[in-house]
Protein backbone atom coordinates (compact mmCIF):
# COMPACT_ATOMS: atom_id res chain seq x y z
CA UNK A 1 0.00 0.00 0.00
CA UNK A 2 2.85 2.42 0.19
CA UNK A 3 3.38 2.28 -3.07
CA UNK A 4 -0.47 3.63 -3.89
CA UNK A 5 0.62 6.23 -1.73
CA UNK A 6 3.70 7.39 -3.68
CA UNK A 7 2.02 6.31 -6.65
CA UNK A 8 -0.75 8.84 -5.76
CA UNK A 9 0.66 11.05 -3.73
CA UNK A 10 -2.49 12.66 -1.96
CA UNK A 11 -2.69 15.94 -0.87
CA UNK A 12 -3.09 15.86 2.75
CA UNK A 13 -4.40 19.18 4.28
CA UNK A 14 -3.45 19.67 8.12
CA UNK A 15 -4.97 21.98 9.99
CA UNK A 16 -2.43 20.83 13.01
CA UNK A 17 -0.98 22.34 16.08
CA UNK A 18 2.07 25.01 16.20
CA UNK A 19 4.44 22.48 17.35
CA UNK A 20 4.16 19.67 15.32
CA UNK A 21 3.91 21.69 11.56
CA UNK A 22 7.07 21.35 10.44
CA UNK A 23 7.88 17.60 11.64
CA UNK A 24 4.42 16.68 10.17
CA UNK A 25 5.18 18.30 6.41
CA UNK A 26 8.64 16.65 6.67
CA UNK A 27 6.88 13.40 7.75
CA UNK A 28 4.19 13.35 5.02
CA UNK A 29 7.31 13.94 2.38
CA UNK A 30 8.82 11.12 3.35
CA UNK A 31 5.94 9.21 3.19
CA UNK A 32 5.61 10.38 -0.65
CA UNK A 33 2.27 12.26 0.02
CA UNK A 34 1.83 16.13 -0.81
CA UNK A 35 0.94 18.03 3.18
CA UNK A 36 -0.36 20.77 3.18
CA UNK A 37 -0.97 23.30 6.25
CA UNK A 38 -3.59 25.81 6.60
CA UNK A 39 -4.85 28.44 9.10
CA UNK A 40 -7.62 30.28 6.49
CA UNK A 41 -11.32 29.22 6.55
CA UNK A 42 -11.67 31.01 3.24
CA UNK A 43 -9.47 28.92 1.46
CA UNK A 44 -10.55 25.48 3.17
CA UNK A 45 -13.24 24.81 0.28
CA UNK A 46 -10.61 25.07 -2.88
CA UNK A 47 -8.35 22.89 -0.74
CA UNK A 48 -10.39 19.87 0.43
CA UNK A 49 -12.20 19.78 -3.11
CA UNK A 50 -8.47 18.28 -3.90
CA UNK A 51 -7.81 16.90 -0.98
CA UNK A 52 -7.30 13.35 -0.05
CA UNK A 53 -7.34 13.78 3.31
CA UNK A 54 -8.28 15.97 6.05
CA UNK A 55 -6.18 15.51 9.62
CA UNK A 56 -7.93 17.60 12.44
CA UNK A 57 -5.50 17.97 15.20
CA UNK A 58 -6.33 20.53 17.53
CA UNK A 59 -3.59 20.88 20.07
CA UNK A 60 -3.02 24.58 20.04
CA UNK A 61 -6.81 25.51 19.57
CA UNK A 62 -7.82 28.76 20.27
CA UNK A 63 -11.53 30.68 20.42
CA UNK A 64 -10.50 32.12 16.96
CA UNK A 65 -9.33 28.67 15.18
CA UNK A 66 -12.98 27.18 16.18
CA UNK A 67 -14.32 28.02 12.99
CA UNK A 68 -11.30 26.86 10.85
CA UNK A 69 -11.89 22.88 12.65
CA UNK A 70 -15.72 23.05 11.72
CA UNK A 71 -15.67 24.74 8.10
CA UNK A 72 -12.54 21.82 7.49
CA UNK A 73 -14.59 19.11 9.32
CA UNK A 74 -17.68 20.53 6.72
CA UNK A 75 -16.31 20.33 3.52
CA UNK A 76 -14.49 16.93 4.55
CA UNK A 77 -17.79 15.41 4.80
CA UNK A 78 -19.37 17.61 1.88
CA UNK A 79 -16.82 16.48 -0.69
CA UNK A 80 -16.46 13.37 1.28
CA UNK A 81 -13.16 12.95 2.02
CA UNK A 82 -11.49 10.95 4.95
CA UNK A 83 -11.28 12.43 8.05
CA UNK A 84 -8.64 12.59 11.39
CA UNK A 85 -9.27 13.83 13.94
CA UNK A 86 -6.67 14.15 16.76
CA UNK A 87 -8.17 15.43 20.17
CA UNK A 88 -4.74 16.63 21.27
CA UNK A 89 -5.37 17.08 25.49
CA UNK A 90 -8.80 16.76 25.63
CA UNK A 91 -9.37 16.04 29.43
CA UNK A 92 -6.53 18.56 30.38
CA UNK A 93 -9.33 21.49 29.88
CA UNK A 94 -12.47 22.24 29.76
CA UNK A 95 -11.98 24.23 26.32
CA UNK A 96 -10.58 21.85 24.93
CA UNK A 97 -13.16 19.13 26.06
CA UNK A 98 -16.02 20.86 24.64
CA UNK A 99 -14.25 21.77 21.37
CA UNK A 100 -14.05 18.17 20.48
CA UNK A 101 -17.56 16.86 21.61
CA UNK A 102 -19.06 19.60 19.73
CA UNK A 103 -17.19 18.72 16.95
CA UNK A 104 -17.70 14.98 17.35
CA UNK A 105 -21.87 15.70 17.87
CA UNK A 106 -21.41 17.47 14.28
CA UNK A 107 -19.54 15.46 11.94
CA UNK A 108 -18.23 12.57 11.00
CA UNK A 109 -14.63 11.15 11.37
CA UNK A 110 -13.35 8.35 9.78
CA UNK A 111 -11.05 7.93 12.73
CA UNK A 112 -10.38 9.41 16.08
CA UNK A 113 -7.06 8.35 17.46
CA UNK A 114 -5.51 9.66 20.74
CA UNK A 115 -3.14 8.63 22.99
CA UNK A 116 -4.21 6.80 26.34
CA UNK A 117 -5.23 10.00 28.35
CA UNK A 118 -7.06 11.64 26.07
CA UNK A 119 -9.03 8.73 24.76
CA UNK A 120 -9.80 6.99 28.17
CA UNK A 121 -11.31 10.68 28.61
CA UNK A 122 -13.07 10.79 25.53
CA UNK A 123 -14.96 7.08 26.81
CA UNK A 124 -16.12 9.86 29.47
CA UNK A 125 -14.37 7.17 32.31
CA UNK A 126 -11.89 9.23 34.48
CA UNK A 127 -8.42 9.71 33.17
CA UNK A 128 -5.64 11.35 34.80
CA UNK A 129 -4.95 13.93 32.23
CA UNK A 130 -2.25 16.37 32.64
CA UNK A 131 -0.94 18.49 29.60
CA UNK A 132 -1.09 16.45 26.43
CA UNK A 133 1.17 13.37 27.48
CA UNK A 134 -0.31 10.34 28.10
CA UNK A 135 -0.48 8.83 31.43
CA UNK A 136 -2.31 6.40 31.57
CA UNK A 137 -1.82 2.77 33.01
CA UNK A 138 -4.90 0.91 31.66
CA UNK A 139 -4.36 -1.55 28.63
CA UNK A 140 -5.08 0.40 24.75
CA UNK A 141 -7.44 -2.38 23.71
CA UNK A 142 -9.75 -2.05 26.91
CA UNK A 143 -9.83 1.75 26.36
CA UNK A 144 -10.28 1.53 22.51
CA UNK A 145 -13.16 -0.79 22.92
CA UNK A 146 -14.90 1.88 25.36
CA UNK A 147 -14.23 4.83 23.06
CA UNK A 148 -15.90 3.02 20.49
CA UNK A 149 -18.76 1.56 22.27
CA UNK A 150 -18.94 5.47 23.15
CA UNK A 151 -18.64 7.32 19.96
CA UNK A 152 -19.34 4.30 17.26
CA UNK A 153 -16.92 5.76 15.05
CA UNK A 154 -12.85 4.00 14.25
CA UNK A 155 -10.68 4.43 17.30
CA UNK A 156 -7.26 4.60 17.51
CA UNK A 157 -5.45 4.41 20.76
CA UNK A 158 -1.94 4.85 20.94
CA UNK A 159 0.73 3.99 23.62
CA UNK A 160 3.70 1.04 23.67
CA UNK A 161 0.61 -0.99 22.33
CA UNK A 162 -1.90 0.78 20.02
CA UNK A 163 -5.34 -0.51 19.20
CA UNK A 164 -7.72 -0.03 17.15
CA UNK A 165 -11.46 -0.96 17.17
CA UNK A 166 -14.29 -0.14 14.59
CA UNK A 167 -17.62 -2.14 14.05
CA UNK A 168 -16.49 -5.33 12.53
CA UNK A 169 -12.12 -5.18 13.69
CA UNK A 170 -10.51 -4.68 16.82
CA UNK A 171 -6.68 -5.37 16.36
CA UNK A 172 -3.67 -4.84 18.48
CA UNK A 173 -0.38 -3.41 17.24
CA UNK A 174 3.16 -4.21 18.96
CA UNK A 175 5.60 -2.37 16.89
CA UNK A 176 7.06 0.80 17.47
CA UNK A 177 10.54 1.99 20.04
CA UNK A 178 10.40 4.04 23.30
CA UNK A 179 11.65 6.71 21.99
CA UNK A 180 9.17 7.63 19.96
CA UNK A 181 7.71 9.37 23.30
CA UNK A 182 10.68 10.81 24.03
CA UNK A 183 9.96 13.38 20.76
CA UNK A 184 6.95 15.91 20.49
CA UNK A 185 4.65 15.02 18.06
CA UNK A 186 5.27 11.49 17.49
CA UNK A 187 1.08 10.66 17.63
CA UNK A 188 0.59 13.79 15.80
CA UNK A 189 2.50 12.75 13.16
CA UNK A 190 0.80 9.23 13.01
CA UNK A 191 -2.62 11.19 12.92
CA UNK A 192 -1.14 12.94 8.99
CA UNK A 193 0.10 9.51 8.41
CA UNK A 194 -3.39 7.82 8.60
CA UNK A 195 -5.18 10.19 6.65
CA UNK A 196 -2.69 9.65 4.15
CA UNK A 197 -3.39 5.87 3.73
CA UNK A 198 -7.07 7.13 4.58
CA UNK A 199 -6.46 8.65 1.14
CA UNK A 200 -5.66 5.90 -0.93
CA UNK A 201 -8.08 3.54 1.08
CA UNK A 202 -10.83 3.87 3.34
CA UNK A 203 -10.40 0.74 4.68
CA UNK A 204 -9.41 -0.46 8.34
CA UNK A 205 -6.50 -1.90 6.29
CA UNK A 206 -5.23 1.70 5.96
CA UNK A 207 -4.73 2.43 9.49
CA UNK A 208 -2.88 -0.99 10.13
CA UNK A 209 -0.79 0.22 7.38
CA UNK A 210 -0.26 3.62 8.53
CA UNK A 211 0.67 2.70 12.03
CA UNK A 212 3.10 -0.30 10.92
CA UNK A 213 4.84 1.65 8.86
CA UNK A 214 5.76 4.37 11.05
CA UNK A 215 6.21 2.34 13.71
CA UNK A 216 8.63 -0.29 11.87
CA UNK A 217 10.48 2.55 11.21
CA UNK A 218 10.94 3.90 14.19
CA UNK A 219 12.24 0.73 15.38
CA UNK A 220 14.59 0.89 12.51
CA UNK A 221 15.69 4.71 13.06
CA UNK A 222 15.77 3.56 16.69
CA UNK A 223 18.41 1.42 16.40
CA UNK A 224 21.10 3.65 14.55
CA UNK A 225 20.13 6.63 17.17
CA UNK A 226 21.86 7.56 19.99
CA UNK A 227 19.39 9.20 21.38
CA UNK A 228 16.06 11.45 20.75
CA UNK A 229 17.43 14.22 19.24
CA UNK A 230 19.30 12.05 16.20
CA UNK A 231 16.25 9.37 16.27
CA UNK A 232 14.27 12.44 15.02
CA UNK A 233 15.73 12.64 11.97
CA UNK A 234 16.56 9.18 11.43
CA UNK A 235 13.29 8.87 11.77
CA UNK A 236 12.19 10.39 8.58
CA UNK A 237 14.84 8.75 6.72
CA UNK A 238 13.43 5.40 7.67
CA UNK A 239 10.30 6.43 6.13
CA UNK A 240 11.75 7.76 3.02
CA UNK A 241 13.47 4.08 2.53
CA UNK A 242 10.74 1.97 3.56
CA UNK A 243 10.00 -0.64 1.33
CA UNK A 244 6.63 -2.53 0.79
CA UNK A 245 8.45 -5.78 2.00
CA UNK A 246 9.71 -4.29 5.54
CA UNK A 247 5.59 -4.92 6.50
CA UNK A 248 6.27 -8.15 7.04
CA UNK A 249 8.64 -7.13 10.38
CA UNK A 250 4.76 -5.95 11.52
CA UNK A 251 3.11 -7.19 14.76
CA UNK A 252 -0.43 -7.13 14.27
CA UNK A 253 -2.58 -9.23 16.27
CA UNK A 254 -6.68 -9.21 16.77
CA UNK A 255 -7.95 -9.89 20.45
CA UNK A 256 -11.50 -10.23 22.15
N1 LIG B 1 6.88 2.99 24.84
C1 LIG B 1 6.61 2.87 23.54
N2 LIG B 1 7.03 1.79 22.86
C2 LIG B 1 6.77 1.65 21.55
N3 LIG B 1 6.09 2.57 20.81
C3 LIG B 1 5.63 3.66 21.42
C4 LIG B 1 5.86 3.88 22.82
N4 LIG B 1 5.29 5.05 23.17
C5 LIG B 1 4.74 5.55 22.05
N5 LIG B 1 4.92 4.72 20.99
C6 LIG B 1 4.48 4.97 19.60
O1 LIG B 1 4.63 6.37 19.38
C7 LIG B 1 3.56 6.88 18.60
C8 LIG B 1 2.87 7.99 19.37
O2 LIG B 1 2.19 7.46 20.47
P1 LIG B 1 1.90 8.31 21.79
O3 LIG B 1 0.85 7.57 22.55
O4 LIG B 1 3.18 8.63 22.46
O5 LIG B 1 1.26 9.62 21.13
P2 LIG B 1 1.01 11.07 21.72
O6 LIG B 1 1.08 11.09 23.21
O7 LIG B 1 -0.27 11.52 21.09
O8 LIG B 1 2.22 11.86 21.08
P3 LIG B 1 2.39 13.45 20.90
O9 LIG B 1 1.36 14.13 21.77
O10 LIG B 1 3.79 13.71 21.31
O11 LIG B 1 2.16 13.71 19.45
C9 LIG B 1 2.68 5.69 18.27
O12 LIG B 1 3.01 5.26 16.97
C10 LIG B 1 3.03 4.64 19.33
O13 LIG B 1 2.88 3.34 18.83
C1 LIG C 1 3.54 19.86 23.54
C2 LIG C 1 2.28 20.21 22.84
N1 LIG C 1 1.42 21.15 23.38
C3 LIG C 1 0.35 21.35 22.61
S1 LIG C 1 0.32 20.39 21.20
C4 LIG C 1 1.83 19.68 21.61
C5 LIG C 1 2.49 18.70 20.72
C6 LIG C 1 2.31 17.30 21.12
O1 LIG C 1 1.03 16.86 21.20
Amino acid sequence: MIDLVRRIKPLILCITNDVVKTDTANGLLALGASPIMSNEKRELKDIIQHAGGVLLNIGTASEEKIELYKKAAQYANEFKVPLVLDPVGYGASSFRKNLVDQLLESYEFSLVKGNASEMLALSGQMSQSKGVDSVETEKTSDIAKLVFQELKVPVLVTGEIDSYVDHEEQFIMKNGHFYQATITGSGCILGSFCAAFLAVDQSYEAVVKAISLYNIAAEKGAHLSGGPSQFRSQLIDEIYNFKENDFERKAVETFE
